[in-house]
């Protein structure tokens, strides 16, 4: 059986990602050209290396397309439900760091806490004539979050593919949920975490898609041991 591992071919994970591999002893090269979507393991038969974009990454270790990737614990949290019964976690990379966010506009000073927050949304449409509005990509970590830890039911969410952190100045949304790494965009457009507002800390991970035949598999318990004992 090939084990196909799916590493970052773009982006801010690609050069990361590929030098873990190596430190775990298996340099990758592209088959082909330096453009190919392919790539193999020097010496390594037994094992594939598929060259995706982080979320797609995340996608394919869904469906079981892939057996390991290297990709952002936010992005197979957000694209999983159920991520720990379907995906195995196997190590923390050190690179990639980025935090999950719910962020408000500065000027909410009585709004502190996620309890703050949910006197606002309770009460918004009655001040306000709508709900209180939440830019994100992060659908689910935000539903999760909301409704499922902290009972906030009052909510909408409008989907932001770019630039959400201008949601709240540009009216389309009134606060956001986002990663963070240097807090700089934040600060740029006047938005403050909550004090309990961290939702995920996220990092780039090895992770491994759970399927019945890795159990016993030689190459699959390498590749966790190698990548380990490389960080
Ligand atoms: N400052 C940052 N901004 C965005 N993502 C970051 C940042 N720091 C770390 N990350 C992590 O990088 C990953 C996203 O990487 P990247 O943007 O390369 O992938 P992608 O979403 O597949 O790319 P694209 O949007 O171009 O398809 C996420 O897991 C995210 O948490
Ligand atoms: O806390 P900071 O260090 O300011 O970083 C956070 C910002 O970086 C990302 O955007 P970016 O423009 O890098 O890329 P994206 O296209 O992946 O959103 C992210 O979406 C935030 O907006």
């Amino acid at each position: 059986m090939t084990i196909t591992i799916g590493l970052p071919s773009k982006g801010r994970m690609k050069e990361d990602s590929s030098a873990i591999l190596a430190r775990a002893g298996f340099p990758v090269t592209a088959v082909g050209n330096d453009r190919s979507y392919r790539g193999r393991v020097e010496g390594r038969d037994d094992i594939e290396i598929a060259f995706l974009s982080a979320s797609e990454i995340s996608r394919e270790i869904a469906n079981g397309t892939v057996d390991f990737g290297v990709t952002g614990e936010d992005l197979v949290r957000e694209g999983l439900a159920e991520a720990d019964a379907r995906v195995e976690f196997c190590a923390r990379l050190g690179f990639g760091h980025a935090d999950v966010v719910v962020a408000v506009p500065e000027i909410w000073l009585d709004v502190d806490t996620m309890a703050d927050l949910g006197d606002v949304a309770a009460d918004f449409r009655a001040r306000h004539g709508r709900r209180l509005t939440i830019a994100t990509k992060y659908w689910r970590l935000t539903q999760q979050f909301f409704s499922g830890n902290h009972g906030i039911q009052l909510y909408r969410i409008v989907e932001s593919l770019g630039a959400t952190e201008g949601a709240p100045a540009s009216g389309s949304a009134d606060i956001i949920v986002d990663i963070t790494s240097t807090g700089s965009t934040l600060v740029a457009n006047h938005l403050k975490i909550l004090n309990d507002g961290v939702i995920l800390r996220s990092e780039a991970c090895l992770v491994r898609a759970r399927k019945p035949e890795h159990t016993g598999n030689a190459t699959v318990a390498e590749i966790v041991e190698a990548v380990r004992a490389a960080l």
